[in-house]
């Protein structure tokens, strides 16, 4: 559904330049649910807006599906946003129109769009846990609630594609658990590809596949150790490293992250030696200049 190579993005202001994305790269199934972490400031919601048509990449390739979005027209673009992507950030009930009820709030955007189908609006608000207050005007439901009418609404252009940045960033912890159940249950009924960016490692914890970024770069990607787990066993239990494996990530040209961490606990910075012992590659401070300094 999505692979990116090589993406750069570099944001251009009067006399500076940020480069929020260095040759990431990142390779998503269809019908996949994984989750995107990285610290503030990593490009995690850089990366999110180029998934979503919202920001233009600099350099690198990045398809979605069919679209090569390094080369879509505008009028491409209208048709992909409209089409293959539904959206939630972690404010989006506030974009909800507080008079209106659930349902009609589903439906508003299928109104502009010209065409509302109310049996598939109420099976959304149905699959958000909300089919005995669809008819509650929104200011009657509580900030969760009204998150998952946001959620709803996502997917009232039936995309293929659901992009959530910090969608739980401001619900309790129940409600947090529940929205990952109900994008447990979309991605099993609907086969909805689902990516999530977060700096939340225990609702990273409760998805298969968890990708960390740094600077810019893929770094780290974290499988669950026992897919066979039962959901209710496996899911949300303990932080990232108790269920998951955790692997760095190597591009093709080799290329790979060693934690800033290692290093400085090492003293290693611009050179390292680097050995292979037939197993294992052993990377340790420059074996020549520890002989210089003494
Ligand atoms: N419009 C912009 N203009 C200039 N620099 C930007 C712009 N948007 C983001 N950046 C910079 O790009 C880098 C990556 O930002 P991004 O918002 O993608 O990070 P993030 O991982 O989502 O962080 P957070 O978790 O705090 O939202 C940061 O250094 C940020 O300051």
């Amino acid at each position: 559904m999505i692979e990116c190579e090589g993406l750069v993005k570099i944001y251009k202001t009067d006399d500076l330049e940020v480069v929020a994305l260095q040759g990431l790269n990142l390779s998503v199934k269809d019908g996949e649910l994984m989750a995107i972490i990285g610290n503030s400031g990593s490009g995690k919601s850089t990366l999110l807006n180029i998934l979503g048509g919202l920001d233009h990449p600099s350099a690198g390739s990045v398809h979605v599906g069919p679209w090569d979005l390094l080369k879509i027209t505008e009028e491409q673009l209208v048709k992909y946003k409209r089409e293959t992507v539904g959206f939630i950030w972690q404010n989006n009930a506030r974009n909800l129109l507080p008079y209106l009820s659930a349902l009609e709030n589903v439906e508003m955007p299928m109104m502009l769009r010209g065409k509302v189908d109310r049996a598939y609006s109420r099976q959304l608000l149905e699959w958000v846990g909300l089919k005995e207050r669809m008819n509650n005007k929104l200011h009657q439901l509580s900030g969760g609630e009204q998150q998952r009418v946001a959620i709803a609404i996502s997917l009232s252009n039936r995309p293929q594609m659901l992009l959530a940045d910090e969608p739980t960033g401001s619900v309790d912890s129940r409600t947090s658990d529940m929205i990952m159940d109900i994008f447990r249950t979309l991605n099993r009924e609907l086969g909805l590809t689902i990516v999530i960016v977060t700096h939340d490692l225990s609702l990273a914890g409760k998805v298969d596949r968890v990708v960390a970024i740094r600077d810019g770069l893929t770094s780290t990607e974290f499988l669950r150790r026992n897919t066979h787990l039962d959901d209710a066993e496996g899911f949300g239990k303990g932080g990232l490293q108790e269920v998951h494996e955790a692997y760095a990530v190597v591009d093709r040209a080799g290329r790979l992250q060693v934690p800033k961490e290692y290093l400085s606990a090492l003293g290693i910075a611009g050179k390292a030696s680097m050995e292979f012992d037939g197993e294992r590659i052993i990377i340790t401070k420059p074996k020549l200049l520890e002989g210089e300094q003494k």
